[in-house]
């Protein structure tokens, strides 16, 4: 009951956490509104759990400071873990035993009267879409319907504020859907949202916020919209099946980038209706009929090549002119 509505959900300042010589978090700083989605992006190995280990308490940080729930981290830890939830990456599911079985073993453990446990686990496992699955080892459940188990069994708890460490990762693209209803359901409860994951169609799709964690720092942060819009990698293609039409507009449209195997041109744009008009006018007046016209806007996997990517040796690099560069170059 610390929590006001003005203080965030989670707010941790100058994180680091070194293993030896190798610095893993190297000031990390982070704000999560209340009711809110928040993601956190990273390629492998980045630190993205060692982050959510962190702030869940399950290790501590050599530096930094952070609040949870009102709480702080280092000095109420007990009172943090109360109002938390964590899904890992490895799950807490036991497969020996039965769905309804895990769940109750999870009541047990918030000292939930027998009956609290009961009423409280057929409700989950009903939202959960597990009733009838309930009385069947855990072992024999699809990945989809272990994740949601792993979930239900987090929400026995009642958390404010949920962990979710790349909750998605190895599902097949419908139980991916159902998970990510899952979690709007959630937020839209009044749930804090903590996600980490690799998938950027995950984070656009879900997070109200989202930082990009590389090399030790958040290289950048922001709404989806907001990184976006850090990399000017949108523009209109025209595909060509007619390698004379092809060659005609090639040769009068100079800024373009030109594919003279796939017959295609590209064209910086913003995908704006003035710059697709000033595009098709033109194409009329010439007298020129592409086969395709499609606008491309970029996108986050743009954004992360151009944050996260592997730097190019400026040498190697030279005279190279491909669509990425474009997007690498232009953020730092
Ligand atoms: N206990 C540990 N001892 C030594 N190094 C560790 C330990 N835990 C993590 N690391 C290292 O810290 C780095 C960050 O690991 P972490 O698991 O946080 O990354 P991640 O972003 O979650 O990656 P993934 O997406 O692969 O899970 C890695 O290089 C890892 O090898």
């Amino acid at each position: 009951m610390t929590t006001t509505n003005h203080e965030p959900a989670i707010a941790a300042t100058g994180l680091r956490k070194s293993y030896g010589d190798k610095t893993v978090l190297d000031g990390i700083d982070i704000q999560v509104p209340a009711g809110t989605i928040f993601s956190l992006l990273g390629p492998n190995g980045a630190g993205k759990t060692t982050v959510v280990n962190i702030l869940s308490t399950l290790i501590s940080a050599d530096g930094g400071q952070a609040r949870i729930a009102g709480h702080d981290l280092a000095a109420e830890a007990q009172a943090v873990r109360s109002a938390i939830g964590v899904t890992g990456q490895f799950s807490a599911v036991d497969g020996l035993i039965t769905g309804e079985e895990n769940m109750l073993l999870m009541a047990d453990l918030h000292h939930l009267s027998r009956a609290e446990g009961r009423r409280v686990t057929a409700a989950l496992l009903e939202r959960f879409d597990l009733v009838e699955a309930a009385k069947k080892p855990a072992s024999t459940y699809s990945g989809g319907m272990k994740r949601r188990l792993d979930i239900a069994m987090t929400l026995v708890g009642s958390p404010r504020i949920i962990f979710l460490d790349e909750p998605t990762t190895g599902l097949d693209p419908r139980s991916r859907h159902t998970m990510w209803q899952i979690i709007r359901e959630l937020v839209s409860g009044g749930t804090t949202v903590f996600l980490t994951t690799q998938y950027l169609d995950e984070a656009d799709q879900l997070a109200d916020r989202i930082a990009v964690l590389n090399g030790g720092k958040l290289v950048a942060e922001g709404s989806a919209e907001e990184l976006k819009r850090l990399v000017p990698g949108g523009h209109v293609r025209l595909r060509f099946s007619d390698p004379v039409a092809y060659e005609r507009a090639a040769t009068a449209l100079r800024e373009t980038n030109r594919d003279d195997e796939a017959l295609t041109l590209q064209i910086p744009s913003d995908g704006s209706q003035r710059e697709l008009r000033a595009i098709l006018d033109w194409l009329d007046a010439a007298g020129i009929e592409a086969d395709e016209l499609s606008v491309h806007t970029p996108d986050l996997d743009d954004v992360f090549f151009a944050l996260t990517g592997s730097p190019v040796p400026a040498d190697t690099n030279a005279g190279k002119d491909t669509d990425n560069d474009n997007a690498k170059e232009t953020v730092r």
